[in-house]
């Protein structure tokens, strides 16, 4: 017998903060052995939907982006992951796959119309949103795995580094930290990200020249743990790595992540402000709004 449980999470405007978690069903699943047991939900809202299936058995949620056509990171969008992952805390998940739900894209990073002809108020309501979505997936008391199933430029590349094992599906997708690309500069703490990922010498090299690795190169360099050649592949790996934690006390797990991550986090904290302040007077200049216009249009030409 499957035993099933289907989350209702609202919409953020009706439920805002609280994902409720609601028993609804309780069905037998006929001559089935195999099929996936756990908890299922959807997330739906007008600002992309996260499908969250839980195994009863590992406690492992599969938590999948879905705002088309890109997955591209809006406020109300990184506001639901973070209500998602504010959930798995409180419902004591036992680990995190990240992944997508839309073909070819992990996530295009941040939604560049947030940043184009925003205003210092929209800009400041989006950016804190970012800072805030991004401390809590940095510091998850459960482990977290990236499964990379397309592209991860910029900020969708930022989600992956800050899990902590990265699972890309090659050989097609690409990966990496692309402002200086768009004639913008990434925050210092995405830099310190990938220097915690890469080592200050390849992420120096990666960040000039704002490089898209493919999944090969970014084996390579230690931007992923692993490469697959299908997604069937990747979830048995993201499997297997978290449930080497099964055994392995959750405080002393937690604890010893946090240490390592503290330098990273307490940076961003300390300097909440002065990073929206950088933001907003770089993103609100006219030269990169002008050529903030320019990219968008050469992505709306191709
Ligand atoms: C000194 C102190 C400094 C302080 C720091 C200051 C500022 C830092 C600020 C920001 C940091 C930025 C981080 C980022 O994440 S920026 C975004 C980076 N992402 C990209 O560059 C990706 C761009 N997109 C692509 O390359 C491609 O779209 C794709 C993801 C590879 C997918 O290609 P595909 O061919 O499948 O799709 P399309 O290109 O046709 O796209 C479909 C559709 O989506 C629109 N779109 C794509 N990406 C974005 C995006 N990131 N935001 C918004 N919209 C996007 C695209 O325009 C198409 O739209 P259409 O209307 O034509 O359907």
């Amino acid at each position: 017998m499957i035993i099933s449980f289907h989350y209702n999470i609202g919409n953020q405007g009706i439920f805002h903060n609280s994902i409720m978690f609601v028993k609804k069903a309780l069905f037998a699943v006929p001559n089935s052995k195999s099929l996936p047991i756990g908890l299922v939900a959807r997330f739906s809202s007008a600002t992309g939907d996260i499908g969250v299936t839980v195994n009863d058995k590992t406690g492992v949620a599969t938590v999948k982006l879905q705002r088309a056509p890109v997955n591209s990171l809006n406020t109300g969008f990184l506001k639901n992951i973070e209500s998602t992952l504010d959930s798995l805390e409180k419902e004591k998940a036992r680990g995190l796959i990240l992944t997508s739900g839309l073909p070819k894209i992990f996530t295009a990073g941040l939604d560049i119309l947030e940043l184009y002809n925003c205003t210092t108020e929209s800009l400041t309501t989006f950016w804190t949103q970012l800072q805030s979505t991004w401390l809590k997936l940095h510091a998850t008391s459960f482990p977290s795995v990236a499964l990379i199933n397309g592209h991860a430029p910029g900020a969708g590349c930022q989600l992956a580094m800050s899990c902590e094992y990265r699972i890309m599906l090659g050989p097609k997708y690409t990966i990496g930290l692309n402002e200086t690309k768009m004639g913008i500069i990434a925050p210092f703490w995405f830099v310190d990200t990938m220097i915690d990922t890469l080592g200050p010498r390849q992420a120096e090299l990666a960040l000039t020249s704002g490089k898209l690795f493919t999944s090969s190169e970014a084996l390579k360099v230690g931007l992923i743990d692993e490469e697959v050649g299908s997604e069937e592949e990747g979830v048995a790996k993201a499997e297997a790595f978290l449930s080497q934690y099964a055994t392995i006390p959750g405080t002393a797990r937690k604890l010893t992540k946090l240490m390592i991550r503290e330098k990273t986090i307490s940076n961003l904290v300390k300097n909440k402000d002065k990073d929206l302040k950088n933001v907003i007077d770089l993103i609100t200049s006219a030269q990169v709004q002008k050529g903030l216009g320019l990219y968008l249009q050469s992505l709306k030409k191709k």
